[in-house]
């Protein structure tokens, strides 16, 4: 089906729009008046702008308050239509859109409605043009779609149909089995928008809050099934009213609208891009850093050695049971970030693919950008994409013995002498990457879409300076976690995404990891007293426990599943270690103690 968006979901000029949605890939758009009335462009000239980009002008909107009012009111609303479609004849837009109305001057009164609406069509008609009434979810005496096609049946106008806005239908809880009673040729226009769940006022949760399909929490989707069903073959076209995309850069909110489409025609059955390829394990961690000073010591006394060093690259592999991390001292990959100058940063994930080709064509699919391959002669091919914030996410298989076919890229590494000095630490149980502000939800459909993660509910945490919102995503056994937080702090660089990243690293045993890591010279971030004696009044320890837990920083979580136990070690650069302890079937990350977490860091920051 052809796609489209409205210019309303788009942040700058008109001119800017329109580039930024041919660039994405979208067939249309939807020109919202403001935008050409605030446009120094001729409608001539719009209508030539877009054709060069390849764009279809699918709607023009919206003409509001039309209908059921007095004859003299509807004189003029004739009139102010005559304006409007000689002025789309001019932009070459064939379908306008007509909201109900919300005027104090229409009447409950349906036959009205439908005669001047059946008027209006006429109008248009002679112009070459079609009429498509929505029902806002606030409109006056029209609010549902259901409502709104009847008085579209009655009127019974070949230039007359209905418009179905995913928003208005699904804000109200309706049954979209109506949906498929209107047939497919009445239905002119599909507007497609998402929404997340909130006890708000309607208008203002529509005109703030829309969000594209797969961000919020409305099942557009279903909605999209049910238009097909009925018939209907126009344009899937998103409209989005979003304080946050008003503001964003348009060609990346283009990208990300039109990534969530893929994923929604995907999800609606009419349209099948390559499959997701869900990871199975974290392959490595790569942090970059200008010199390994800082961080090479303390990943000594976390128990890891230096085991490989890359064949073409100043790239050092260090290990520790199945958890690897990647030195990278090229300075020269991160000089576009800047990262090195404040130290240590976390740049790359490489993820555990049972498919990375599949992986990468998914990813070029929807459209994340697919890296030039860093390879020297002879280096197993890694693909890679880019995530909204940054960060590199290689698909990659790790040879294990008896493995046959996609060549692992720990072949790349000459072994490099040592004395292996575990402490007890596993794998990788999960990294936390902080996301720019404005790039949440695009982070989070990312993360779903390209990386085939399951998305969990968004917590809100305490800091000291601010609330810091969390989301984190993972595969179905839980061997791939990433936790995904926003929220600006002051004295870090929010184009950097602000906060500092972390590896969370897995032991069975916590207390004696972290002794040992103690021992060896790890600095542990001190957590306040007042935690253990809240910890105290909240659940019952075995003797001993609580003050073990004290003495060594670390904290305490329990659910109905099981129980988590971790730690933290002080920040180096933008990095710092967990270390965790999944007991029985516990699948979360300690919010409960965040806040202390965070206030500890802060303190001693200062
Ligand atoms: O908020 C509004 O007024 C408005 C206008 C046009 C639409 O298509 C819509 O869904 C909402
Ligand atoms: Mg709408």
């Amino acid at each position: 089906m052809r796609t489209s968006i409205a210019t309303v979901s788009l942040s700058g000029t008109l001119t800017e729009k329109l580039a930024a949605a041919a660039r994405a890939g979208f067939d249309g758009v939807e020109i919202f008046e403001n935008d050409l009335t605030g446009s120094p462009l001729s409608p001539e000239e719009i209508r030539e702008r877009a054709a060069d980009l390849g764009l279809t002008i699918d709607l023009y909107q919206p003409m509001r308050d039309i209908e059921a009012v007095p004859a003299d009111e509807f004189a003029r609303n004739l009139r102010r239509a005559e304006h409007k479609f000689r002025l789309m004849r001019r932009l070459g837009a064939d379908t306008v859109l007509v909201c109900s109305s919300v005027s104090p001057y229409a009447v409950d009164d349906d036959t009205l409605a439908a005669g001047q609406l059946r008027r209006l069509a006429d109008l248009a008609q002679e112009s070459g043009i079609r009429v498509a009434y929505e029902a806002l979810a606030w409109g006056r005496h029209v609010s549902t779609y259901e409502h709104a096609w009847r008085i579209v049946e009655a009127a019974d106008h070949p230039a007359l149909g209905v418009c179905l806005d995913s928003f208005h239908i699904l804000a109200r809880g309706s049954d979209l089995s109506g949906i498929e009673d209107i047939p497919g040729g009445k239905i002119f226009f599909l507007q497609l928008a998402d929404a997340p769940q909130m006890a708000l006022d309607v208008l203002q949760w529509s005109r703030h809050h829309r969000c594209f399909p797969g961000q919020g929490d409305l099942d557009v989707a279903a909605l999209v099934r049910a238009a097909v069903r009925a018939g209907y073959d126009g344009p899937l076209s998103l409209e989005v009213f979003n304080d946050v995309f008003r503001q964003a850069d348009a060609g990346r909110t283009a990208i990300d609208a039109r990534r969530s489409l893929t994923l929604l025609q995907e999800s609606a059955g009419v349209t099948a891009p390559p499959a997701p390829v869900v990871p199975t394990g974290f392959a490595f961690v790569e942090i970059a850093t200008a010199d390994t000073a800082r961080i090479a010591p303390l990943l000594t006394a976390l128990g890891f050695s230096r085991t490989a060093r890359h064949s073409g690259k100043p790239v050092d592999l260090w290990e520790q049971g199945e958890a690897r991390i990647l030195l990278n001292t090229d300075t020269d990959t991160d000089t576009d970030t800047g990262s090195h100058r404040s130290g240590p940063s976390l740049t790359a994930v490489g993820l555990e693919s049972p498919d990375p080709a599949g992986a990468s064509a998914r990813a070029e699919s929807l459209l994340a950008p697919v890296l030039p391959r860093r390879r020297a002669p002879g280096d197993a091919p890694l693909d890679a994409v880019a995530a909204p914030d940054g960060t590199e996410f290689f698909f990659c298989v790790t040879e294990r013995p008896g493995d046959t076919g996609h060549p692992g890229w720990t072949g790349d590494f000459v072994p490099a002498p040592h004395t292996p000095a575990p402490i007890g630490i596993t794998r990788v149980d999960h990294v936390a990457l902080s996301q720019p502000w404005h790039h949440f939800d695009e982070a989070t459909l990312f993360h779903r879409g390209v990386l085939g993660l399951r998305p969990q509910a968004s917590v809100d945490l305490a800091d000291p300076y601010g609330l810091l919102r969390s989301r984190a995503v993972s595969n179905e056994d839980g061997t791939v976690r990433i936790a995904l937080g926003v929220g600006a702090s002051p004295g870090e660089d929010p184009a950097r995404g602000g906060r500092p990243q972390h590896v969370a690293l897995v032991t069975d045993d916590l207390v004696p990891t972290v002794r040992r890591a103690l021992a060896s010279g790890a600095r542990m971030l001190p957590v306040p007293a007042n935690y253990y004696d809240d910890l105290a009044a909240a659940h019952e320890f075995a003797p001993g426990e609580l003050e073990t837990y004290r003495e060594l920083g670390i904290l305490h979580d329990r659910d109905e599943k099981g129980e988590f136990r971790h730690c933290y070690t002080v920040t180096t650069g933008r990095v710092f270690f967990e270390l965790v302890e999944r007991v029985g079937g516990y699948d979360g990350y300690g919010a409960r103690n965040a806040p202390v977490r965070l206030a500890a860091q802060h303190a001693l920051a200062e």
